[in-house]
């Protein structure tokens, strides 16, 4: 048995008292926010406070004919030779932007997967005098690596077409949490940079082989990890097949499924914390056992500010709002010890992408290795 499989056996305390143990992620209809605000709020809160995912609907700029049309220069994208991919590769990047393969490291980070990774368009940090840039800025600062226009036409400006819907649902999602949490608007903008920090990945999970389902543990084959997602208040994601699938409160596996148009939003460790416990972090995870055909998903999170440390905001002090939720994963408890923001920041965006940044902070991975955060 490989340590993820032992993760992810569900444990006798891993048993919510408070949480609704739930069976399926809540639809949240956009088209609903303005007629009536009543049924949209409660559908929010439900996915928010009960499952921490929810299934949005009706979402401007987010029409399935759209994504299709994304999913459709994923795939040529994936269709590339090797040689070709491992032209715009990570490994050429401190920032951890380009193309990457999850499956060509050994053990129990082998993902059946292969990524392409982008963030705010950043120059490369320069030292000033002999002080020394910390890997945390390293990960987080550099340009972005795109393909030549020739070899991808419109690849470009769909992504970047993309990135602009996501920045806009985020604006709006962000005035919506508020007014759910009843915090003034002011109140989350300082979480954030004064510009849009981002990061986003075009992922591309293989379709399951003999092979991989020979390798299947407690019905599981590695897409993913499991994990909850650190280092960002809240994700959004688009889909072009089923495959991703949420921890319920009670240690069982939930499908989420494929709704056309649909885009599926979950919350963060970061928020989680802000609001002490009343918005929850749910573990979540890729499995390959799910998937049948080539499957693309975009992920999208705004960063907060690195330096800023999250605490609970002081409504959500004392736990009140707080629900009894253990989290099922010792590796995720031994990141979240990490006291200083900057570097479980860090660490945690070395535990996302383990197979690009084994190679690139090999120092911080082995580090990360021997703490067991990895
Ligand atoms: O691709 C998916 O379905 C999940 C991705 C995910 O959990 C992540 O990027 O944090
Ligand atoms: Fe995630």
């Amino acid at each position: 048995m490989n340590g993820e499989s032992k993760d992810s056996a569900p444990t006798p305390s891993f048993v919510s008292k408070n949480q609704l143990v739930f069976d399926k992620i809540p639809i949240v209809d956009w088209a609903v926010s303005e007629s009536d605000p009543a049924i949209f709020y409660e559908q929010l809160r439900s996915a928010f406070e009960d499952v921490g995912f929810g299934m949005f609907i009706n979402v401007p700029g987010f029409d399935d004919e759209f994504q299709q049309k994304i999913f459709a220069h994923a795939d040529q994208l994936y269709s590339k030779p090797q040689a070709w991919k491992d032209a715009i590769s990570t490994a050429k990047s401190n920032a951890l932007r380009g193309y990457f393969r999850g499956d060509d490291i050994a053990g129990d980070n082998k993902a059946h997967s292969e990524g392409y990774r982008f963030g705010t368009e950043l120059p490369v940090p320069v030292a000033q005098g002999d002080e020394e840039i910390p890997f945390y800025r390293k990960l987080q600062e550099g340009p972005n690596q795109w393909p030549a226009e020739a070899d991808m036409p419109g690849f470009r400006l769909a992504i970047e077409t993309l990135f602009e819907r996501y920045i806009s649902l985020n604006l709006k999602l962000n005035k919506h949490i508020c007014t759910l949490l009843d915090i003034p608007e002011a109140v989350l903008d300082e979480y954030y940079t004064d510009f849009v920090d981002f990061t986003s990945v075009i992922w591309h999970y293989l379709p399951l082989t003999p092979e991989m389902q020979a390798t299947a543990k407690n019905g599981f084959v590695k897409g993913m990890h499991e994990h909850r997602d650190p280092s960002t208040l809240y994700n959004c994601l688009i889909q072009s097949r089923p495959g991703l699938q949420v921890q319920n409160h009670a240690g069982e596996w939930i499908d989420v499924p494929l709704v056309k148009g649909g885009v599926v939003c979950n919350i963060g460790l970061q928020l989680m914390k802000l609001t002490g416990g009343k918005f929850v972090a749910t573990t979540h995870r890729v499995n390959t056992l799910k998937i049948d055909k080539d499957r693309y998903t975009i992920p999208y999170a705004f960063s907060t500010r690195l330096e800023k440390p999250v605490l609970p905001l002081p409504k959500f002090v004392g736990g009140d709002a707080a629900k009894y939720h253990v989290p099922p994963n010792p590796k995720i408890v031994r990141l979240l010890s990490i006291e200083n923001p900057l570097v479980r920041g860090g660490y945690a965006r070395l535990t996302l992408f383990p197979a690009a940044s084994k190679k690139l902070y090999p120092k911080e991975w082995a580090e990360a290795k021997e703490m067991g955060i990895l």
